[in-house]
């Protein structure tokens, strides 16, 4: 193979669509991909624990790895930083592994500028309604927090044409087969462009 390095598969979309659900049971599936735990100053949740759902970092902490170039990219969401290490990032796609980030829109635009041959797959509510009943069911916000949340959410809908796939997150199980599908197609091209540089190699 040409090409050994891992791929970059950005997962994004409204808060409280699914990413996160849809991340643990792709997760949960076996696979080799590599999940990059990131950075946040939001306080941990109830259930949540360091270095397994996020790496809980002070704000100063934070704009300290900000300042020392430590991050792929970073995001100010619902008044919380949330970012992606960097170094992690760079060192597993050069070990040859795939890597799964799960963020919001804003950093997947920020990824999409200083890596553009990731994959950006866009996950979708099946409608607004469903969307909000989601935060609120969760109950993890507040009333204010969830409009908040929701007013976020139109923006980041505007910005679902930048992204090579859209999969609509009506039920998990199909949803995680839908992207399991996507990156399964996604190693077939890669594939299929090595191939043609290898003949193109061969013709030299
Ligand atoms: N830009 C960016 N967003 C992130 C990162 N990690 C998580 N997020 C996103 O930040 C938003 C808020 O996350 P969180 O507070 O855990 O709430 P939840 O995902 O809605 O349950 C979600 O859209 C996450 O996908 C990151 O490293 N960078
Ligand atoms: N396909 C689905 N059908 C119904 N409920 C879902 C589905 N996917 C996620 N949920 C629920 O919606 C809420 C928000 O999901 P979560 O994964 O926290 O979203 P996000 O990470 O995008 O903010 C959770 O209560 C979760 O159980």
């Amino acid at each position: 193979m040409i090409d050994e390095k891992g791929i970059l598969f950005i997962l994004s979309g409204p808060s409280g669509v699914g990413k996160g659900t849809v991340r643990k049971e792709l997760f949960n599936r076996a696979n080799d991909l590599a999940y990059s735990i990131s950075m946040t100053t939001r306080e941990k949740r109830s259930g949540e624990a360091e270095g397994v759902d996020y790496f809980y970092k002070t704000n100063e902490e934070f704009e300290r790895m900000i300042e020392a170039g430590q991050l792929l990219e970073y995001a100010r969401f619902v008044n919380n930083y949330y970012g992606t290490p960097r170094k992690y990032v760079e060192d597993t796609l050069a070990e040859g592994k795939d890597v799964f980030l799960e963020i919001e829109v804003q950093g997947a635009m920020q990824v999409k500028n200083n890596f553009p041959e990731g994959v950006f797959i866009f996950l979708f509510p099946p409608s607004l309604e469903e969307l909000k009943n989601r935060i609120v069911d969760r109950g993890t916000e507040s009333q204010d927090l969830v409009l908040k949340r929701l007013k976020e959410a139109q923006n980041e809908i505007d910005m679902m044409d930048a992204y090579d796939y859209v999969v609509v997150n009506d039920d998990v199980n199909y949803a995680v087969t839908k992207i399991q599908s996507i990156i399964q197609s996604e190693h077939c091209r890669r594939d299929r462009i090595a191939s043609q540089y290898k003949q193109l190699l061969k013709e030299e």
